[in-house]
């Protein structure tokens, strides 16, 4: 079963609160997520293999690490997705995106594809699938079988939000994957939205309702 890691650095918890809030504008609010998905990759990062390299400084050689090779692809599931790519860019600048587009019906709460472009190298790539939303866990696990059908493996996804319905949903159908979110928090009310949650990722992020 995927492993679920709760990214509870001190910066992500405080700048989450005010992503939660009602009251923060929508400027802010993209702000804050862009910057929570940079500390979020950071610590995600955290266990990239290193290799030895020397380097003369201006005084001597010196023995250091740099990371050992791994490229990434990026994969946000659009809309929302999109809010969390250039914060993780800022960390892992040569990573390609690859988008998947898709929406959950507000009746069905299924969702439906309607848009697929990935880097022509995918399949060389360590792939981090990026949603601020895990809810039912539909669209994560769509997308994970959008890249799965391709041939892709080493998929690990980043969320902000989950509902636990949705981490289970994910380990069920991705045992694979591991899942990285700032919250788990306590349901889904009856039209599948997190609660406490942050309402509609993406009205927030665009200023659409
Ligand atoms: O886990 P699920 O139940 O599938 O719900 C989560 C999905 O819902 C939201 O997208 P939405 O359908 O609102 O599309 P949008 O990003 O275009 O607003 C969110 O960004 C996720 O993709
Ligand atoms: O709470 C939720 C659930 C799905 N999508 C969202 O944007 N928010
Ligand atoms: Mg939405």
């Amino acid at each position: 079963m995927g492993k679920v890691h709760i990214c509870d650095h001190p910066l992500i918890q405080h700048k989450l609160t005010y992503i939660r809030d009602e009251n923060t504008t929508t400027k802010d609010f993209r702000a804050l997520v862009d910057e929570v998905a940079t500390l979020m990759v950071y610590e995600i990062t955290r266990d990239l293999p290193l290799q030895q390299v020397q380097v003369k400084t201006p005084v001597t050689m010196a023995d250091c690490q740099v990371i050992s090779g791994r490229m990434l692809g990026l994969i946000p599931i659009l809309r929302a997705g999109l809010g969390m790519v250039d914060g993780v860019l800022k960390l892992m600048p040569a990573a390609k995106v690859g988008h998947v587009g898709l929406y959950r019906d507000p009746d069905t709460l299924q969702p439906v594809e309607y848009y697929v472009k990935l880097p022509t190298d995918v399949l060389e790539r360590d792939l981090l699938v990026i949603d601020p939303m895990l809810a039912t866990g539909g669209s994560a696990n769509a997308a994970i079988d959008v890249l799965k059908r391709r041939g892709c493996s080493r998929i690990k996804l980043m969320c902000l939000i989950a509902a636990p319905e949705g981490v289970a949903s994910v380990q069920k159908e991705h045992p694979d994957v591991d899942i990285y979110v700032a919250a788990v928090d306590d349901h889904l009310n009856d039209h599948g939205y997190i609660v406490p949650g942050l309402g509609d990722a993406g009205d927030r992020l665009y200023g659409t309702d």
